[in-house]
């Protein structure tokens, strides 16, 4: 385990553990959206898992837990412009004080970090600051009721990831790989991470599969094929989808597809991964 400093505990400083706290996590469900590597569709999975979910009923959060490099606000529009000076939560003590209200956008209940400081200004703060942001993100967060909570988690085995499931023990992982060797090697050591958290894994989805070519329909294969033995599925990990790569069109604010072009071949592919991801649960 990393060293977490004091900040990391639960909302009142030195408090223990979140489940001895008698801290409830606020969905019935938290569903912990994971990689091993950066930029194979973590948050477009996660964003359009949550929408899914919403659009069949659901009332569904949707926490960007990726502090260093808040990616929910972009996809949506939702960037922050101007550049956060003060930060409350530095104060001794003023940790999960201040309620935050979350941003409704497509029926969701949305918190991250992206929400809080400048779209150009860095996070480069001490593992407690960052700590202290996300009990407060997560316990402090006005949610109201909900079935879901979804969490985007940072890619790798770091200390918010660590520090989030320490949190939440009772989150499912749902792992994002693309049919690349480094990725599914990468998210092996997830796995590891995972499974010694004692963290339930749902399954995995693979994202990037092949290209659909946008003439004839057909399906190109990008990468050559992962070894089986080097898998995360021969690590005995469910596939719960298989979402192909989709070239790009010209509104670049088109996310979630499950809902801004449900038809598309890559809309279809998510919402069959978000029923498959819902029936683990
Ligand atoms: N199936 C797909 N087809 C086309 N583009 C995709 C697909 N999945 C993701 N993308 C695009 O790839 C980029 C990276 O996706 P995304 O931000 O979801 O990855 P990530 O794993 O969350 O990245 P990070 O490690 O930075 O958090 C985004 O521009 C996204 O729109």
């Amino acid at each position: 385990m990393p060293r977490l400093g004091p900040a990391w505990q639960p909302p009142v400083p030195g408090a223990q553990p979140a489940e001895q706290a008698g801290l409830k996590p606020p969905a019935a469900e938290v569903i912990a959206v994971c990689s091993g590597k950066g930029g194979v569709g973590k948050s477009t999975v996660a964003l359009n898992l949550a929408a899914a979910l919403a659009q069949d009923g659901a009332r569904v959060g949707l926490l960007d837990a990726d502090v260093y490099a808040p990616d929910i606000p972009l996809m949506l529009g939702l960037a922050r412009r101007a550049t956060a000076k003060h930060w409350t939560l530095a104060r001794p003590g003023g940790l999960a004080r201040t309620p935050l209200e979350p941003v409704e956008r497509h029926g969701l209940r949305l918190m991250s970090a992206g929400f809080i400081v400048g779209e150009d200004q860095p996070v480069s703060w001490t593992a407690d600051l960052v700590g202290a942001l996300l009990n407060q993100m997560l316990w402090s967060t006005v949610w109201g009721e909900l079935d879901f909570l979804v969490l985007d988690l940072p890619p790798g085995t770091g200390d918010i990831t660590q520090a989030i499931l320490r949190l939440i023990p009772a989150a499912r992982a749902v792992l994002v790989v693309t049919p690349q060797d480094a990725a599914h090697l990468d998210t092996r050591r997830v796995i590891t991470a995972l499974n010694a958290a004692k963290i339930t894994i749902a399954g995995g989805v693979e994202n990037m599969s092949g290209l659909i070519c946008p003439c004839c329909g057909e399906r190109i294969d990008l990468f050559p094929p992962v070894a089986e033995h080097r898998s995360i599925w021969s690590a005995g990990v469910t596939r719960l989808g298989t979402v192909p790569m989709e070239p790009a069109k010209d509104d670049a604010l088109a996310e979630p597809v499950v809902l801004t072009r449900p038809e598309s071949v890559r809309a279809l592919a998510l919402r069959a991964a978000a029923t498959a991801i819902r029936a683990t649960l």
